[in-house]
């Protein structure tokens, strides 16, 4: 089983993660310092951590940006209960979405292991023996099992020989990384209701394809607002453009927080 309890973001944060799909090193520690008032997580993707590797988390625990262990980061067993920390950094999510085979995912998660992230992103599609290496091979790490990329619509789907809606894909591949051990998935919101009542309370919840209201879709195809996302059953929302392509980061990445705080309580989730 993977480490940790359901998410719950740090008191004082909303469950909002933001992508910092930045060029370069620079680039990233500008927009962290903009927006980590605002978010419970830092993600860490392709083109920044193909750029700059593990010195880019060195790098924003230095400036403060970034939980670390110290700040009681990573799965919940490891660091504060919920409720229990006033706030602190963002913590690390490192979105590397690895899928190949069972022992080279296993080597790749004890490296990236010693980041000490909160979750690390493996694709679904790599089957469930992949999935079991990659959280054996990392006890203290959340395992994020992406199900069906949120850029795919049903066309793309068709396309690759999944025929169907993709809703059928995400149910048939999150019910296989939760047989494997999983316990935090990615969808899109469009499905969470579905895999909520499909697999329970138990497991986390991860939303990209999250769009504010009037923002541009870009290249996501299964979308809806924050506040939809978390009345879905949403643990966690991810936004990446229609924040760091915001004039003002900052204030983007508030009104993103606000509008899913001003969502929550009893009733919403
Ligand atoms: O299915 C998935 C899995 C991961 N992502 C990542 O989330 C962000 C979304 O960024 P936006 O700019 O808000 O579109 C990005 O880093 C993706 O790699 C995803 O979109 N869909």
């Amino acid at each position: 089983m993977s480490a940790g309890r359901r998410f719950t973001p740090r008191a004082g944060r909303a469950p909002l993660a933001v992508a910092l799909d930045a060029p370069d090193g620079a680039t990233a520690l500008r927009w962290a310092a903009a927006v980590a008032p605002h978010t419970a997580v830092l993600k860490i993707g392709l083109e920044l951590f193909y750029r700059e590797g593990p010195a880019i988390v060195t790098a924003l625990r230095a400036a403060g940006l970034l939980a670390g262990p110290a700040d009681g980061a990573g799965p919940a067993e490891l660091g504060t209960a919920p409720g229990e920390a006033a706030g602190g950094p963002p913590e690390l999510f490192l979105d590397l979405k690895l899928h190949d085979i069972p022992a080279t995912v296993a080597g790749g998660m004890r490296s990236v292991a010693t980041l000490q992230p909160r979750f690390v992103t493996v694709h679904a599609a790599g089957g469930a023996a992949m999935i079991r290496a990659a959280i054996a091979a990392a006890p203290t790490v959340e395992v994020a099992v992406v199900t069906v990329l949120t850029s795919l619509d049903a066309a793309a789907l068709a396309a690759v020989g999944l025929a169907g809606p993709p809703q059928d894909a995400v149910r048939r591949l999150a019910v296989l990384a939760v047989e494997a051990g999983a316990r935090t998935l990615v969808c899109s919101p469009r499905e969470v209701r579905m895999v909520r009542s499909e697999l329970g309370s138990n497991v986390t919840l991860i939303t990209p394809g999250v769009r504010p209201e009037g923002s541009e879709a870009a290249d996501q195809a299964r979308i809806a607002t924050p506040r939809e996302a978390l009345e879905a059953g949403a643990d966690l929302v991810v936004v990446g453009r229609p924040i760091t392509r915001a004039t003002d980061l900052g204030g983007a990445a508030k009104m993103v927080a606000d509008s899913i705080s001003a969502g929550q309580g009893p009733a919403a989730r």
